[in-house]
């Protein structure tokens, strides 16, 4: 298969949940994308000091440090990954110059029904009856990328963008193959313990990372609101992938969370990456690494990006618990599957989809809520 998109093909999407609305005519929130008052959800952001850690990853002691983020947040930020602060802002004004494109221009990438590349509404937009305040651009495939931006930018001119989305995911895949490694070594799983899961076709891990993770990259633009506070960017949900690299530039608007504390602010760092557990890692790791439940809220005087890399291993290999993480006290959780068979679970099942790849739904039913 050549890429998660042959996967989502299965799962069309209608085109009035694909079509975003013309943000810069919009000068009050439309009923049709006024959400209950962010106020009467019970639990606010900045009356606790909790912050999800943020860790340098040339600290000796980083393993320690992921790990326990992992297991305790399914979230942490990191520092000194090696990406410079100078290339994530080009990566960014790239996409703000897509953004700031009139409606017209931009829907000549419009999506199809059934292909999750290019511009449009978030994918999880069908599971809500109001709009999202949200648009977004969705890169799984390169020539697709090419094919699309070029409608938009003719003569060539698309070039910029697409070399410093290519770049950037270059670079993004080392980074993530290595904090895969990080995290798996923190539980102390080996190429052998592998085997069973994960590897498939690949006979090792560097194999699989060198030729076969499947990856998307999803440009999120969040428009300024003109009432943030009825208004959702993109609603409660953890991430299908093993985990997730989100850039969020320098203004805030995600949040996790957090059991027992409720929603927490991800402060921006100024050259930091946010890192999220996805569902895939929580399967793999039979729980002991819980996907994060985030959101991203909106505000009202300026135009937020956020740029999210997903990394998850080749579509058709089986995902299923890692057998060392499980004992008479931690029994399986989760049965095998493929990521292809799980991407048909979330379109269909979207936040109770863990409970439906779970060995006991009646017991694993409160997962995500
Ligand atoms: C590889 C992915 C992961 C996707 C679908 C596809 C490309 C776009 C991703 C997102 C990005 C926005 C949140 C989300 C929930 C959505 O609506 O689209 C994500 C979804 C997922 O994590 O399931
Ligand atoms: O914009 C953000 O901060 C969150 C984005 C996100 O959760 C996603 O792209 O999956
Ligand atoms: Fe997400």
């Amino acid at each position: 298969m050549k890429s998660i998109s042959e996967a989502y093909k299965d799962h069309p999407i209608n085109l009035h949940n694909i079509i975003p609305i013309d943000f810069k005519k919009v000068h009050e929130l439309p009923e049709s994308h006024t959400w209950p008052s962010l106020d009467q959800d019970s639990i606010s952001d900045t009356s606790h000091d909790q912050v999800i850690p943020i860790i340098d990853l040339e600290d000796p002691n980083v393993m320690k440090l992921i790990g326990h983020a992992c297991q305790t947040w399914g979230a942490f930020q990191i520092t000194n990954h090696g990406i410079p602060i100078s290339f994530l802002d080009e990566v960014e004004s790239q996409s703000r110059k897509l953004f700031t494109l009139p409606s017209k221009q931009k829907l000549k990438a419009l999506r199809t029904p059934d292909s999750v590349g290019g511009y449009g509404r978030p994918r999880m937009q069908p599971f809500f009856p109001k709009f999202l305040w949200q648009e977004g651009f969705t890169m799984v495939d390169k020539s697709a990328t090419i094919d699309q931006t070029s409608k938009i930018w003719p003569h060539g001119d698309h070039t910029p963008f697409c070399r410093a989305m290519e770049e950037y995911q270059k670079k993004l895949k080392d980074l993530a193959n290595r904090l895969l490694g990080v995290m798996l070594d923190s539980l102390k799983i080996t190429n052998d313990d592998l085997r069973l899961t994960l590897l498939g076709s690949s006979s090792s891990l560097e194999d699989l990372k060198s030729e076969a993770p499947h990856t998307a990259l999803q440009l999120n633009s969040y428009p300024a609101c003109p009432n943030p506070n009825r208004a959702m960017g993109l609603a409660s949900h953890t991430d299908t992938s093993l985990f997730t690299v989100l850039y969020q530039s320098r203004s805030r608007g995600l949040q996790i969370r957090a059991n027992g504390i409720g929603w927490v602010t991800v402060p921006p760092v100024p050259g930091a990456l946010v890192v999220n557990i996805g569902d895939l890692l929580h399967i793999l790791t039979n729980g002991r690494f819980p996907s994060a439940v985030h959101r991203a809220i909106v505000n009202q005087s300026h135009h937020r990006l956020s740029i999210g890399y997903f990394y998850g291993p080749p579509c058709n290999s089986k995902i299923a618990p890692v057998r060392k993480l499980v004992d008479s006290n931690h029994p399986i959780r989760y049965r095998d599957l493929t990521w292809r068979e799980y991407i048909g679970i979330k379109a269909k099942h979207f936040d109770k989809s863990l409970s439906f790849a779970a060995v006991n739904p009646q017991i694993d039913t409160n997962d995500q809520s």
